[in-house]
């Protein structure tokens, strides 16, 4: 029977990965995690956005590891006094992406999965973590966990999600040509990789 066009393949760990370091010019365990970028919803300090805080964790593997921080503020209700659903993926989007960032970059989300595991209170504190699980080629497969309150509170979601390697053409064609010259990318370099 053909696929569905909705069905990806697995986020399963594929047993030919391997457990990916640190990139040696990425923060260490306990140093704070910068936005990266002035205008992220998920990480800047913008009135909107999720505003989530980072820091690089320690991974008894020896692995890539981060920890997030995230206050739930009535402006992000979906059921009255709860979190809107949606906004624990991006948040999931946001820190397992952040993990990513400290084995290579840039990477781009492929595929997200979140289980919800109970009901997120508005006022309440989300504290994140997640870690890449192993890589093959361009693949990254990560996983993290949200929990209310403390660090070892409890769990209320967890996420799978595959991240893909791309080159830096992927933004020079694809986002806005005002947004990369903000960035200081020049108009030769947007036509060059659009032509
Ligand atoms: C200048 C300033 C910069 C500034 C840089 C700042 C960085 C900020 C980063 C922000 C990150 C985001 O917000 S990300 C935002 C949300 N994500 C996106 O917009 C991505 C949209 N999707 C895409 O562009 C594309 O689908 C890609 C890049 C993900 C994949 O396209 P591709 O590169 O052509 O790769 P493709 O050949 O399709 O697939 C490669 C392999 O991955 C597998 N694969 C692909 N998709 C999936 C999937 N959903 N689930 C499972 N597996 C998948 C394929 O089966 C294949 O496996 P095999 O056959 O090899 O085994």
């Amino acid at each position: 029977m053909a696929a569905s066009p909705t069905t990806s393949p697995s986020l399963e760990l594929p047993a030919d990965a391997t457990l990916p370091e640190r990139h040696p010019e990425a923060p260490a365990p306990g140093e704070p995690i910068p936005p990266h970028s002035a205008v992220c919803f998920g990480c800047a300090d913008v009135p909107h956005g999720l505003r989530l805080e980072f820091r690089v964790a320690e991974d008894p593997a020896g692995g890539a590891a981060v920890a997030a921080r995230m206050v739930l503020r009535p402006d992000q209700q979906g059921a009255p006094g709860l979190l809107h659903g949606g906004l624990l993926t991006a948040a999931f989007d946001e820190v397992l992406g952040s993990v990513v960032a400290l084995v290579t970059r840039p990477c781009v989300t492929a595929r997200l999965e979140t289980d919800f595991r109970r009901p997120m209170p508005i006022g309440s504190t989300l504290w994140l973590h997640a870690r890449v699980d192993g890589r093959v080629g361009r693949k990254l497969y990560v996983t993290g966990t949200a929990r209310l309150d403390a660090e070892d509170g409890p769990v209320v979601g967890t996420a799978k999600a595959l991240f893909l390697k791309v080159g830096m053409e992927h933004f020079l064609r694809n986002s806005r040509p005002e947004d990369l010259e903000a960035l200081g990318v020049s108009a030769e370099q947007i036509r060059a990789a659009r032509s």
